[in-house]
């Protein structure tokens, strides 16, 4: 996240690190979001069948060892299969990870919630990118979770051609694009977390993309997966895995 801030340890407990093993060490590559004590939503451009995953629930700080936190591994991932790597643009950027075991929920692991299907939201409802990303465009990912405030932009205004243009479908939803707040490499996969109107929290968004010009480009705001375009999906596979 691009000048986001430290996020209160534990206050978006549904967030997870997506970590890959390579030469012997594990490494965040993605964000993520507890849907289940056995399910994480995340992206799918975030998964690559040639590497070996964990997922570390309850995390804080990245670079130490933390009371309540846990890593899980696996037990399968399954992929929208309209999911196109050759071009993120054509969406169904969205992934889900069964884990082999049920993590018990406690005050630092908690579940993110689903907004109802086809919930849009309007022109600057305020909302939270949160993640371990990097904190400038090229820059290092964070030790610590960060988290920003980003409106969301609407369709009308995501798509102008000095935007997204058509690079932007209905099925995803742009925040930020102020040039300065972003999202960035590392927060893949990772929720945009907006209050509901009773006032509880619900994981709108999945990161997608960013501009490949740089991370807090103006008019170019982050873009994710519209999580309430993909509930009958998400029902479906985890009732049929
Ligand atoms: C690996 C990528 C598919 C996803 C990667 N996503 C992210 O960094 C995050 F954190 F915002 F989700 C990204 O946007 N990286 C930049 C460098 C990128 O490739 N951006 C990008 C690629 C294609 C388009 C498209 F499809 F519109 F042409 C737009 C932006």
């Amino acid at each position: 996240v691009v000048n986001g801030v430290d996020a209160k340890p534990h206050s978006w407990p549904w967030q997870i690190s997506l970590q890959y093993e390579r030469d012997g060490e594990w490494r965040h590559t993605c964000g993520g979001s507890l849907i289940a004590a056995n399910w994480v939503m995340t992206a799918a451009h975030c998964i690559n069948t040639k590497f070996n995953y964990r997922v570390f629930v309850g995390k804080h700080n990245l670079v130490e060892e933390e009371a309540g936190s846990k890593a899980i591994v696996p037990e399968k991932i399954v992929v929208h299969e309209k999911w196109n790597p050759i071009f993120v643009a054509f969406g169904n950027d969205i992934a889900l990870i069964k884990l082999s075991e049920s993590v018990p929920l406690t005050d630092h692991v908690q579940l993110g919630c689903i907004p109802p299907a086809e919930t849009v939201l309007s022109n600057l409802y305020p909302c939270y990118i949160t993640g371990w990303g990097r904190l400038y465009t090229g820059g290092p990912i964070a030790d610590k979770l960060q988290q920003a405030l980003m409106p969301v932009a609407d369709y009308a205004t995501c798509s102008q051609p000095d935007w997204w243009g058509i690079a932007v479908r209905t099925t995803m939803v742009c925040a930020g694009g102020d040039g300065i707040v972003a999202g960035c490499n590392g927060d893949s996969g990772g929720p945009l977390n907006c209050k509901n109107a009773d006032g509880a929290w619900e994981v709108h968004g999945i990161a997608s993309f960013v501009s490949g010009l740089g991370c807090n480009h103006e008019k170019k705001p982050t873009v994710f997966t519209r999580v309430s375009a993909f509930n009958s999906w998400i029902d479906q596979v985890m009732m049929n895995n």
